[in-house]
């Protein structure tokens, strides 16, 4: 087995690629086969937090184009972040991985509240660590709780596991002809508006000096190759 790069990442896993097929929810052999991915990566010795996104539930902005109320569209989001944070961590444990769930949001009869303390202890253990809720506040995104989850568990990097294999020149779902990054720094996704990833998000890793890597989190085995510097992928750095 290749030696991977990293000691400590921060999957950044798309809500929105759970689904599968179904257009909505939770496909478990989806989440299962994220979760064969992630024990890769455990098996390689590589420490694991995983920020889950919402988006295959709820996304806030879509009750606020109806005329509802943004805050708790967010807060059902959120929420949505937790329902998928548990069904990974349940495909997780049936691969007998060590894991817990840390919500930003406290809902202790689900699972253990967030905090920086809990995270370095349980990572120390060897468990893989799930942040559910995001960031725990509206009008910021799970790529933004990626960012700042990353930033507080140590992380050497952020892996964002998406529907496409990096950053392109365009969005290569409206434009096929747009052509994908080697490499960027983090000044130059904000500065071209590269809307992979929120401005927030990419503006926190630049300040932590935290490097992003853009990949296709559809791909079996993809992760792991990610993680020994190979694949198809996008890496934003500081240089
Ligand atoms: N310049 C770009 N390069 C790559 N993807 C882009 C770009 N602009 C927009 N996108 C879109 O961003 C999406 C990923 O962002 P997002 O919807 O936040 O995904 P996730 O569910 O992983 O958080 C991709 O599926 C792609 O269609
Ligand atoms: O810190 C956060 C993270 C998420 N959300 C809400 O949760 C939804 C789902 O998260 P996201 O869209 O980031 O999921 P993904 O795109 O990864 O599927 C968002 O649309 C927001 O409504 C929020 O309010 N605050």
């Amino acid at each position: 087995m290749s030696q991977p790069l990293y000691k400590r990442v921060l999957l950044k896993a798309s809500g929105e690629a759970l689904m599968g097929s179904q257009g909505f929810g939770i496909d478990v052999t989806v989440a299962d086969r994220i979760a064969s991915d992630i024990a890769e990566a455990r098996e390689m010795g590589v420490e694991v937090g995983v920020v889950v996104g919402g988006g295959n539930i709820f996304r806030g902005v879509a009750v606020a184009s109806k005329g509802g109320d943004r805050v708790t569209g967010d807060h059902m989001g959120m929420l949505a972040t937790v329902i998928n944070a548990l069904a990974l961590a349940t495909s997780l444990r049936k691969l007998n991985i060590d894991t817990v769930v840390l919500s930003a949001i406290a809902m202790p009869e689900i699972c253990e509240s967030f905090s920086q303390r809990a995270t370095l202890y349980h990572l120390s253990l060897g468990r893989v660590v799930i942040f559910a809720g995001g960031t725990g506040n509206p009008f910021f995104t799970t790529d933004s709780a990626a960012a700042l989850r990353a930033a507080e568990m140590g992380a050497e990097a952020i892996m964002k596991g998406t529907q496409v294999d990096g950053i392109y020149s365009a969005d290569p779902k409206k434009f096929p002809d747009a052509e994908r990054y080697e490499h960027l720094t983090h000044s130059q996704v904000l500065e071209k508006g590269l809307a992979v990833m929120d401005v927030a998000a990419v503006a926190l890793a630049r300040e932590n000096s935290i490097p992003i890597i853009v990949f296709s989190i559809h791909e079996k085995g993809g992760f792991a190759q990610i993680l020994t510097g190979g694949g198809r992928k996008t890496i934003v750095s500081d240089n």
